[in-house]
């Protein structure tokens, strides 16, 4: 039996004229006959009316919306063949419900979805590694460095020096090339990781650093409003970035950006539209983005909550 305020219906054949009526006649009605349906638990349509979605936000753990995306194919009742990806000359928007994931070659109990590699057009592979129970990984190519960034659970860095980091989400890594290290996870945990072969500079070594988000302090953004954090130094020898942008709803990129860097984003947290060349996306947290060089690009942060994006960019070499 389905409860409508105090309307109780038995039987509720979807062939009872008063169900006719009500779906029929006004399409506000019967968005509430849905909700109202569903939710009495009796109904098993998924709702697509679902105002809780945003509203328990708060006692959920940071960046949860990566794994679980709100438009995920249930919520969009599994529509075949629908997807919001998008694979362009000069962009592509992949989201989770294109993902494939299979094993991780060298890596063990892991599964990784590449999302951007060079067959795209990249100089940098990104990915995301589902590490399962007693998982481990393996090493990336020789003169490959690495960046590690946790979005679920959490891992155990170990490296050649037998120094040992408990990264959580929210934390990250950079391995320079060449240097030997473990991940290792004993319950689930997700990673975004880059990797892309080392452009040395004379004179000039990386480090291994491990840090956390919340740790960068918030950098000067001249003429932009959004906030702004590096997790890597600025220093020579790094040759990218990855920056945490933070946009209020509303909020939105001044400048229209076209330029030589590549980029790799993944939205952690948020809603809004990116532009990417002539087309205007919207988009969600879990969504990632590859934007080729000169491709021109603008966010603007929409919904209820801060927008959050990660980005690869390449940076302090010289493009000739
Ligand atoms: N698409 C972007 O957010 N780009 C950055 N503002 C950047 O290039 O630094
Ligand atoms: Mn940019």
């Amino acid at each position: 039996m389905c409860t409508l305020g105090n309307l109780k219906m038995q039987s509720f054949s979807p062939f009872s004229s008063l169900y006719f009526f009500l779906l029929l006649t006004t399409p506000i009605l019967s968005g509430f006959v849905i909700t109202a349906l569903t939710q009495d638990g009796f109904c098993s349509a998924p709702s697509i009316f679902d105002s809780d979605a945003d509203s328990d936000s708060s006692s959920q753990p940071l960046y949860w919306k990566v794994t679980n995306p709100t438009l995920s194919p249930s919520h969009l009742q599994d529509l075949p063949g629908f997807t919001r990806s998008v694979y362009k000359q000069d962009h592509a928007l992949i989201t989770p419900e294109s993902h494939v994931f299979s094993p991780l070659p060298d890596w063990s109990n892991t599964l990784g979805a590449y999302l951007i590699t060079p067959a795209i057009g990249s100089h940098f592979v990104m990915y995301l590694a589902k590490m399962q129970e007693n998982s481990k990984s393996g090493l990336p190519p020789s003169d490959v460095e690495r960046f590690i960034f946790v979005v679920q659970g959490s891992v155990i860095l170990t490296n050649v020096s037998g120094n040992v980091h408990k990264l959580t989400v929210d934390s990250y890594a950079y391995l320079p090339l060449n240097l030997d290290h473990t991940v290792e996870a004993d319950a689930a945990a997700t990673l975004v990781v880059f990797e892309r072969r080392y452009y040395g500079l004379e004179n000039h070594v990386t480090e291994q650093i491990v840090g956390s988000t919340d740790k960068q302090p918030l950098l000067e953004t001249p003429g932009e409003i959004f906030e702004l954090r590096k997790l890597l130094p600025t220093s020579l020898a790094y040759d990218f970035n990855i920056h945490i942008m933070d946009f209020q709803p509303g909020e939105f990129l001044n400048v229209k950006e076209v330029h030589y860097n590549q980029h790799g984003l993944l939205l952690l947290e948020g809603q809004g539209i990116y532009r990417l060349g002539d087309s205007w996306y919207p988009i969600q947290a879990g969504d990632a983005i590859w934007m080729a060089p000169f491709v021109p690009q603008w966010y603007a942060a929409l919904g209820k909550t801060r927008s959050r994006y990660l980005l690869y960019k390449d940076v302090n070499r010289n493009p000739l």
